[in-house]
């Protein structure tokens, strides 16, 4: 380089390149100066000129004012100041000479004092640009986005939101979504914490905000139910966002704020969380007082589900049960929509699950979730959930399938319009975030493929309910312990609706023996291998339709149910005794009693297959027993052990 150079030749071309960006207002200086002397050579004594030099002078100084009504208040006043002083001296030096009156002394005072002040800005705006600049126009420039302006700017202690006003006509907001990276890379943050959100009113207006820390990065055990015994209707907290609120979401529709019943696909390369997510918003669900969930996972069986099995009212882990579950709800749609329609109910409310005013039982919601749905879709029909999931919401029913890919070969497009919600979890490539996000989402900054499978348990929810602001905000889902399953199972197992006569109707008359012979699975601490049993409600509702006639019945939702004929009890079908059956207070008083004769036994610890072996005591199922064990543990006559489904009594004096 120095040889290139030659070393003499090398300091004054150094000087010359360092001079030459501030020779400009020199020149210019100059320039003025010396057109004036043949200015004034020519036009001189010329009245007319006189007067056009002076609107030439007013003229360009207007022009140059407006003109920089779009750069900054400071430079817009110095070169107007600077074309004003520079054309009326101008104006002067023509008619009078330059020399005359004080013209000469003005110019040589003037014109350095003008060009240095241009100088000086120049040199002050290079060391703000600099390396250490970030505020105005140069780190935008550097982003891609020059001449961007940032009209306000909100600084939190985790959080900066920038509102940018773009060039009108120059950039709009997809520039600014396809430079998203540049910006993370600029600011030295993951491509996640920086989002942008349109402006509805203006395509050159955007907020971008960048949050770089992340917050989320330990993992988050679920604090517990966020409205016990509540409704379906209400909110299901599902994690945390990065700000502190709660990702939630709805399954049951709300007219009042327009808002659909939602169908979710749930989505994640295997490894991202959607299981264990999954479970987090099961788990919600099975503390609510007016639902019921039928649940499949034809390739896990009950590896996913296991701890929440004795909730769920029909489980199906293989495939042909997940056929008949499929049929089932096919089946139960137009049933259940009749009746909403009988009771004058245009979708389903929480009032739908409550006894009618004609006496008729409630109808609770339904959830059909499908774990590793694209198997079912795959050994099934293509569009097995397409027209379900279109006529389910009428029905009070939300479907949730659960898939790695949502890709075009596993889903049809048809049935990925009916499936509006989506959560999606880490993916391998952007590709595939698509299947789950819309564009617009992704532009915004949604990156579920950076994630892959590093970030277990975060996620992006895109759903009815959820406002639009959040759609790009990564969550992180709370992680439930299976102790917490557990807990869920048996405390609320009183609280838990059970299946309503119209929809265990319909599936045991479309799938006969895969329903009402399903396998139920029972609450911990009672029996500890699963078994198959059919209880008393669901063959009062299949026994008609067994001697009906055919399909006929499918349709008719409003048939009076007949007498109870015969209570078939398919695991002890000869021995039992009738069942006495009590009143809840008084079921409840033989239950107290029983505890009483245990403590009186002097035994330390019980469980509900204690309880159970004395169920014609109180004539009640199963379930009721647990839930009447949990409202003694919750009460605190019975205290937790180590051992799941065991008890220690707390004798009553402690207890009160
Ligand atoms: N919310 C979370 N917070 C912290 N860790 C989590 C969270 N969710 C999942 N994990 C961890 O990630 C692991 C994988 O999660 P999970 O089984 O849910 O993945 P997956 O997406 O369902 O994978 P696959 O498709 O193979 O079933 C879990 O065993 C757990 O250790």
């Amino acid at each position: 380089m120095r040889a290139a150079h030659g070393d003499g030749g090398g300091v004054g071309e150094y000087l010359l390149h360092r001079a030459k960006p501030h020779l400009p207002p020199w020149l210019a200086s100059a320039g003025v100066g010396l057109a004036s002397l043949p200015a004034h050579y020519f036009w001189s004594g010329q009245p007319g000129v006189t007067a056009g030099l002076t609107l030439a002078s007013v003229a360009l100084t207007g022009l140059t004012w407006w003109a920089g009504r779009n750069t900054t208040q400071q430079r817009r006043l110095h070169s107007a100041v600077t074309v004003a002083a520079a054309s009326t001296w101008f104006t002067a030096a023509s008619i009078a000479g330059p020399a005359a009156g004080p013209l000469g002394e003005l110019y040589f005072i003037g014109a350095p004092t003008l060009a240095l002040s241009w100088n000086i800005r120049q040199i002050l705006r290079r060391n703000v640009d600099g390396p250490t600049a970030s505020a105005d126009g140069g780190f935008l420039e550097k982003v891609g986005l020059a001449k961007t302006q940032v009209v306000r700017s909100e600084v939190g202690p985790n959080k900066a939101s920038f509102e940018l006003q773009l060039p009108r006509g120059e950039l709009t907001s997809t520039d600014v979504s396809k430079n998203l990276e540049r910006i993370a890379g600029a600011l030295d943050v993951p491509k996640t914490a920086v989002r942008m959100m349109e402006s509805p009113d203006s395509a050159s207006r955007v907020t971008l905000t960048v949050v770089p820390l992340d917050l989320l990065k330990n993992t988050v055990p679920c604090p517990g139910p966020s409205n016990p015994g509540g409704s379906i209707a209400d909110p299901v907290v599902v994690g945390i966002y990065e700000d502190g609120t709660e990702a939630v979401v709805y399954f049951p529709g709300d007219p009042a704020a327009a808002r659909n019943a939602a169908h979710f696909l749930v989505m994640g390369m295997t490894g991202s969380g959607k299981s264990e997510g999954g479970l987090t918003a099961l788990a919600e669900v099975l503390t609510r007082s007016d639902v019921i969930v039928w649940a499949s996972d034809p390739a896990k069986a009950d590896q996913t589900l296991g701890p929440l099995l004795p909730a769920i009212d029909w489980a199906a882990l293989d495939m042909p049960s997940t056929r008949a579950m499929v049929e089932a709800i096919k089946a139960a749609i137009p049933v259940r929509t009749a009746w909403l329609a009988k009771y004058g109910y245009k979708q389903w409310e929480p009032a739908c699950a409550e006894v009618q005013a004609d006496g008729s039982p409630g109808m609770p919601y339904l959830i059909g979730w499908f774990e590793e749905a694209a198997k079912t879709i795959r050994e099934t029909d293509d569009d097995v959930f397409t027209g379900i999931a279109q006529e389910a919401r009428s029905a009070g029913v939300s479907l949730v399938i659960s898939m790695q890919r949502a890709s075009g070969n596993q889903v049809s497009t048809d049935t990925r319009a009916s499936f509006g919600s989506s959560w999606c979890h880490g993916v391998r490539t952007e590709q595939d975030a698509r299947f789950a996000l819309d564009d617009d989402v992704l532009d915004a900054g949604a990156s579920p493929h950076t994630w892959k499978d590093k970030k277990p348990g975060y996620s992006y929810l895109v759903a009815n309910g959820v406002p639009e602001t959040f759609w790009a905000t990564p969550l992180r889902d709370y992680l439930s312990s299976t102790d917490y399953l557990t807990w869920v199972v048996l405390a609320f197992a009183e609280a838990r609706a059970g299946i309503d006569p119209v929809t265990a109707g319909v599936a045991a008359r479309t799938v006969d023996r895969a329903f009402t012979a399903r396998t139920r699975y029972p609450l911990p601490g009672t029996t500890p291998e699963p078994e198959t049993l059919v209880d008393e409600y669901e063959v009062q509702d299949i026994e008609p339709y067994d001697e009906g006639t055919d399909d006929e019945e499918f349709t008719d939702p409003e048939a009076e149910l007949p007498e109870i004929v015969s209570v078939v009890e398919f695991a002890q079908p000869t021995v039992e005794p009738p069942r006495v059956k009590l009143t809840a207070a008084q079921a409840r008083a033989a239950m107290e009693e029983l505890l009483d004769e245990f403590e009186e036994e002097e035994r330390l610890v019980v469980g509900p297959s204690d309880f159970m072996e004395h169920c014609d005591r109180h004539g009640r199922s199963r379930s009721w027993v647990s839930g009447q064990v949990s409202a003694f543990v919750m009460a605190g006559r019975l205290a937790e052990t180590n051992e799941i489904g065991r008890y220690r009594i707390v004798p009553y004096r402690m207890a009160a």
